[in-house]
C-alpha cells in the first residue's frame, strides 16, 4: 500500500480530502509513518481557513489546556510547575556517531532516533493529533521556508496560529518541490491539571540530517513551539551551508531626523531585553525573537521570521511599557501562561498595581506564602510566564516591513547582554569584524529563569545564540565574517549593556534610557554624530547624549552619570578577553586565526591606555586626547 492509501485508512473523508489536496508524496509518506507509529484516536488537518484556526482554538479550551478569562478571546494556560523553562540538559543534537562538538549538546542519531521513537510509540491513543502547515519568514518570500508540525497539543497549534503564517496553501503550492522541515511533538500523559505527567522522560531531539524535531512531555513553549526555538537549530545549520544570518535576534525601526527610516537587529540572551527594547514607545517592531539575514545585492536584508510574539510578562507595567500594557489590556486573542489568575483576570509579578493574595497559578491553588517541594516560596506567577499574541495587534507595529517579500535593509546590528562590570551601556565597533569579534563571538550573560537550572551565572553566550547552536561554533563564525565581506554596505555593529551596576548592586542605568542608545545608534549609522575613539570601540560624546535625554525622555543626563557609565574598565575588559581567548584556544578549537588576531589588538590597545591612564579611564580623558 503507498502513503496515500494509508492516510485514506487512517483519515476521516474530510480530513484525508485536505492532504491529498497537497501533491508531496514525502509529506504523504511522513504523515503516514507518523500517524500509524503515535495512534491518535482523531486526527484533524489545519488548512488556511478560518474555521480550522477556530477549531484549534476551541479545541483547546474543550480538551482544558487552556481556560477562558474574563476579556473576550483572553485565555490562560498551564505547564507542569517543573516544566516552566527550556530543557537544556535534555535536548539533544542527533548526529552520526553521537560526535561530540564543543559546547554542542550531542547525541548518536541512531540511538537517539531508536529512544525517541520508543517513547512516542502510541502516546496519542486517546488524543487527537493536529497536522498544521506554516512557514518561517513571510509568505512567498526569498526568506520562506515551509514546515509542518504535529501535535497532540491543541495549545502548542494556537500558539503556532498565532507566531506563524499559514502555509497549507503554499505547501499547496510547492507540491512535489516543497523542502520542508518537520516538528513531531506529544504533551505525553497529561496529569488532572492538563499539564505533563512524565517529565523524567521529556525529551526535545533535533535530527539535523533530516530536518525534523521531535519533543515529547513537555509543554512549555520552547521545547514545544516546533517553529521557534525547535526549527532554530535547522535554520542555524541551513543558513551557515548557505551563506546568510539566522539569529536569536529582534527586528525593529528606529525613527531618525526628517521621517528617516533605520532598522536594527539585536541579539540578546533570552529574558535580556530584545522583547523590552524593540517595543520602545517611540519607535517599531518588526519582531521581536528570531531574524533571517540574506545577502541581496550586496545589501544585508532582514525578515522576522514570526508574526507574533512570545514574551516575557514579568515587570510589564504600564509605565515602562505602555504599549505592551495596553495590549494586554484589549480583547485581542492571547494566551496568557504560567500567570496568576483570580476571578478571570491575570496577574503577574512586578506589575506595578495590586495582586490578590491567592488564586490559580503555575502550582496548583496559589496562596500568598505558599512554598513548592523545595521550600521555596512560590511567587504569584513565575518568572518566565509569558504572553502569546499576534504583531498584528500592536499599534507600534511595522506592517509593511513585516510582510516585505524582500525584507528591509538592516543598518545596524547590537548585541548585548546581562553583564554587571564590564561593557559601557553603548559602543560602536570600528569595522565588522572587529564587531562581530569583540561584540558578538564575545557576548558573555548571567544566566536567567527562560532555562532551567540556576540563574544569575556568568556565561560565555557568542551571539546570545549559544543554547541553540547546531554547527560548530568556528563555522558559525567563519559565516559570520565572510557574509560581512559579501556586502558592499555592511551594518554597522554595536553593543549595549542594560545592566551595569554600581558597588552596591545598583543598576546605573533606567529601563528606557535605551530609548537614548537606540537614537544615538541610528545617526552613527548615518554619520549625523561624532563619537569618542576608546581602545573599544567609539563612545558616545556626552554633550550628545544629553541633548537626546533631553528631547527623547524630557530627562536631565548629568556629567557624573555619563562618566560613571561610560568609564572605561580596563581591568574587567582585560580579564575579559583572557577568558574568551582562552575559551576558543582551548575549548572551542578549530576557529579563524583572525579572531585571535582581533583579540590581540583589543588588548594592546587596553595596555597602552592603562600605561597612559590607569585601570579606569574617564570617557573625557579620551575625548581630549
Ligand atoms: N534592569 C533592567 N532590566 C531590563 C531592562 N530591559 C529589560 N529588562 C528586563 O529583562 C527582562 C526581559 O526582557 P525581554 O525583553 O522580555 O527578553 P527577551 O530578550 O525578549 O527574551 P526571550 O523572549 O527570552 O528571548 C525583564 O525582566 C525586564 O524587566 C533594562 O534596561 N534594565
Ligand atoms: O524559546 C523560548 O522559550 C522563549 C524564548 O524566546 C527564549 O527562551 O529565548
Ligand atoms: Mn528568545
Amino acid at each position: 500500500m503507498n502513503a496515500l492509501e494509508r492516510l485514506e485508512r487512517l483519515l476521516e473523508r474530510e480530513q484525508f480530502e485536505k492532504i491529498k489536496a497537497i501533491d508531496n508524496p514525502e509529506l504523504h509518506a511522513f504523515l503516514a509513518e507518523w500517524i500509524e507509529w503515535l495512534e491518535p484516536s482523531k486526527v484533524f488537518v489545519c488548512t488556511d481557513s478560518e474555521e480550522d484556526e477556530l477549531y484549534v482554538r476551541w479545541k483547546a479550551l474543550y480538551y482544558g489546556e487552556e481556560k477562558m478569562l474574563e476579556t473576550p478571546n483572553h485565555t490562560v494556560h498551564y505547564d507542569n510547575y517543573y516544566d516552566q523553562a527550556r530543557d537544556k540538559a535534555n535536548t539533544k543534537l542527533l548526529v552520526p556517531g553521537g560526535k561530540e562538538i564543543p559546547f554542542l549538546n550531542t547525541k548518536d542519531r541512531d540511538e537517539g532516533l531508536r529512544e525517541i521513537r520508543e517513547l512516542m510509540r502510541g502516546v496519542m491513543r486517546g488524543k487527537e493529533l493536529f497536522v498544521c502547515f506554516f512557514v518561517l519568514g513571510p509568505k512567498n518570500s526569498i526568506f520562506t521556508i515551509p514546515a509542518v508540525q504535529l501535535t497532540d497539543s491543541a495549545y502548542v497549534a494556537h500558539s503556532e496560529f498565532i507566531l506563524y503564517r499559514k502555509g497549507y496553501e503554499e505547501f499547496k503550492r510547492l507540491g512535489r518541490n516543497a523542502r520542508f522541515f518537520r516538528f513531531v511533538h506529544s504533551a505525553g500523559e497529561l496529569d488532572e491539571r492538563k499539564t505533563s505527567r512524565n517529565l523524567d522522560k521529556r525529551r526535545i531531539y533535533i535530527d539535523l540530517l533530516d530536518e525534523t524535531v521531535y519533543s515529547v512531555n513537555t509543554q512549555y513553549g520552547g521545547n514545544t513551539i516546533g517553529l521557534k526555538k525547535l526549527a532554530f537549530r535547522l535554520t542555524i545549520q541551513k543558513a551557515v551551508r548557505e551563506g546568510w544570518l539566522s539569529e536569536h535576534m529582534f527586528l525593529m525601526r528606529v525613527n531618525g531626523p526628517n521621517g528617516r527610516k533605520t532598522y536594527f537587529t539585536g541579539a540578546y540572551p533570552s529574558m535580556c531585553g530584545k522583547t523590552s527594547t524593540a517595543m520602545i514607545p517611540w519607535e517599531n517592531i518588526v519582531g521581536d525573537d528570531l531574524t533571517f539575514i540574506l545577502p541581496v545585492n550586496g545589501v544585508a536584508r532582514g525578515a522576522n521570521v514570526e508574526k507574533g510574539v512570545f514574551g516575557i510578562i514579568q515587570g510589564v507595567n504600564p509605565e515602562d511599557d505602555p504599549i505592551i500594557w495596553q495590549v494586554l489590556h484589549s480583547p485581542v486573542e492571547i494566551i496568557f501562561s504560567n500567570v496568576l489568575v483570580k476571578d478571570g483576570r491575570p496577574y503577574w509579578n512586578e506589575m506595578g498595581i495590586e495582586i490578590p493574595d491567592e488564586g490559580e497559578n503555575h502550582s496548583g491553588k496559589w496562596w500568598k506564602g505558599k512554598k513548592d517541594a523545595e521550600g521555596n516560596e512560590i511567587p504569584p506567577s513565575h518568572k518566565n510566564a509569558r504572553f502569546t499574541v499576534s504583531l498584528e495587534h500592536f499599534p507600534n507595529v511595522d506592517l509593511e516591513a513585516l510582510e516585505n517579500p524582500c525584507g528591509v535593509e538592516v543598518g545596524g546590528m547590537i548585541f548585548g547582554g546581562r553583564d554587571r562590570d564590564t561593557w559601557p551601556p553603548v559602543r560602536e565597533a570600528f569595522d565588522w569584524k572587529h564587531g562581530v569579534i569583540t561584540m558578538g563571538a564575545s557576548l558573555e550573560s548571567e544566566t536567567t529563569a527562560a532555562t532551567l537550572g540556576k540563574e544569575g551565572i556568568r556565561a560565555f553566550n557568542p551571539m546570545a545564540i549559544l543554547d541553540f547552536m547546531s554547527v560548530p561554533l568556528g563555522d558559525y563564525i567563519r559565516n559570520y565574517l565572510r557574509f560581512g565581506e559579501k556586502l558592499r554596505r555592511a551594518p554597522k555593529i554595536f553593543a549595549v549593556n542594560y545592566f551595569l551596576r554600581d558597588e552596591n548592586g545598583n543598576w546605573l542605568n533606567h529601563k528606557l534610557d535605551k530609548a537614548v542608545w537606540l537614537k544615538w545608534m541610528e545617526l552613527r549609522v548615518h554619520g549625523d554624530v561624532d563619537a569618542i575613539e576608546t581602545p573599544i570601540g567609539y563612545i558616545p560624546k556626552y554633550e550628545d547624549l544629553k541633548r537626546l535625554f533631553r528631547e527623547v525622555l524630557n530627562k536631565d543626563y548629568s556629567r557624573e552619570a555619563y562618566e560613571k557609565q561610560f568609564t572605561i574598565r580596563v581591568p574587567e575588559l582585560l580579564a575579559k578577553i583572557d577568558r574568551i581567548e582562552k575559551i576558543y584556544r582551548e575549548q572551542v578549537k578549530e576557529v579563524p586565526e583572525e579572531l585571535f588576531e582581533v583579540l590581540e589588538e583589543e588588548r594592546k590597545r587596553l595596555l597602552e591606555a592603562r600605561e597612559r591612564y590607569g585601570d579606569y579611564i574617564s570617557p573625557f580623558t579620551f575625548e581630549g586626547a
